[in-house]
């Protein structure tokens, strides 16, 4: 893949383009970038990768690889703005959340295209992506996009309509510990702690719990208990957790967020 243009340059289109170039994957002058309107925003992406701003819409017949990485509300109109200049080779990877393989055939034609699930965590080489493929893949381009995003941290081929799991689990999964952390700061701040240090202790905390995980061969509910001392603070802590309905609230995040993935397939 020689030219690879990114229709959209905002948060995804960065953390992939940032993963690639950082760990050498896709050189910066392989890429091009465009976007509705913001062209500042295309001058800092040039400034800061080095990739290429596409000049004028006749270039999109000569692109390898056509990455649709705009919202969701926006594929049908970007889509038609460039279905009569995509060439008949160039292929298509979309990371738009919800959007059907089918849509995409339908707004640019019957060709090779990939639907992909990744996170913001791209940027470092830590995103957990989901991938499917229609059947005009071939096996050479499918190990390409497998390693690609493997070089942007893991992927995991599944069946197209898995990706509204995916998508709500890790694609948004981010969000969610995220906003865990400003829960912890919130409260580590009210015990007299500074901000800071509550997000070095919790920060470390997180990464430390992922990487026992990854490398100890245990289960979760078996770490837990590890720490749990009987008649201790987790204890405590869980307790108040159950009480507080823990699981119900994590249980209804996910479905939630899966559901939504399902309305935006449909346009709504
Ligand atoms: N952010 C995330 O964590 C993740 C996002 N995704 C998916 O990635 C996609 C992009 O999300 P994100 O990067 O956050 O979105 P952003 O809002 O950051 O960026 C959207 C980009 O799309 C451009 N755009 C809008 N309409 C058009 C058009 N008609 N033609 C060309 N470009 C257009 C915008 O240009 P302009 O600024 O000029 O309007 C902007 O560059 C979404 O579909 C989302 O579901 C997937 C996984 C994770
Ligand atoms: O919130 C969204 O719709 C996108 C998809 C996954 C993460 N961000």
């Amino acid at each position: 893949m020689q030219k690879i243009l990114f229709l959209g340059a905002g948060s995804m289109a960065e953390a992939l383009i940032h993963g690639w170039v950082e760990e050498e994957v896709v050189p910066a002058e392989h890429i091009y970038v465009t976007n509705r309107s913001n062209s500042e925003r295309l001058a800092l992406l040039h400034q800061k990768y080095g990739v290429n701003i596409l000049e004028n819409k006749e270039d999109i017949f000569s692109m390898d690889l056509l990455i649709l990485a705009i919202k969701p509300k926006d594929v049908k109109a970007a889509m038609e703005d460039v279905k009569d200049y995509i060439g008949p080779e160039t292929a298509v990877l979309s990371v738009v959340a919800g959007i059907a393989i089918e849509t995409i055939e339908e707004g640019l034609g019957s060709r090779p295209i990939a639907r992909v699930m990744p996170n913001t965590s791209a940027t470092i080489g830590m995103s957990a992506s989901g991938i499917a493929f229609n059947n005009q893949v071939s096996q050479v381009h499918k190990a390409l996009y497998l390693q690609m995003l493997e070089a942007v941290g893991i992927v995991i081929e599944v069946d197209e309509d898995k990706l509204h799991a995916v998508t709500a689990l890790s694609g948004s999964g981010p969000a969610y510990l995220y906003y865990l952390l400003e829960a912890w700061e919130s409260v580590g701040t009210e015990f007299g702690l500074s901000k800071e240090v509550v997000r070095q202790l919790m920060v470390q905390t997180i990464a430390g719990s992922a990487a026992m995980l990854k490398s100890v061969k245990e289960e979760p509910d078996v770490l837990r208990k590890k720490v749990t001392s009987p008649g201790g603070t987790t204890e405590a802590g869980i307790r108040a957790l159950e009480s507080n309905r823990f699981n119900e609230a994590i249980f209804a995040c996910i479905k939630s967020a899966e559901a939504r993935s399902r309305e935006l397939a449909k346009g709504e």
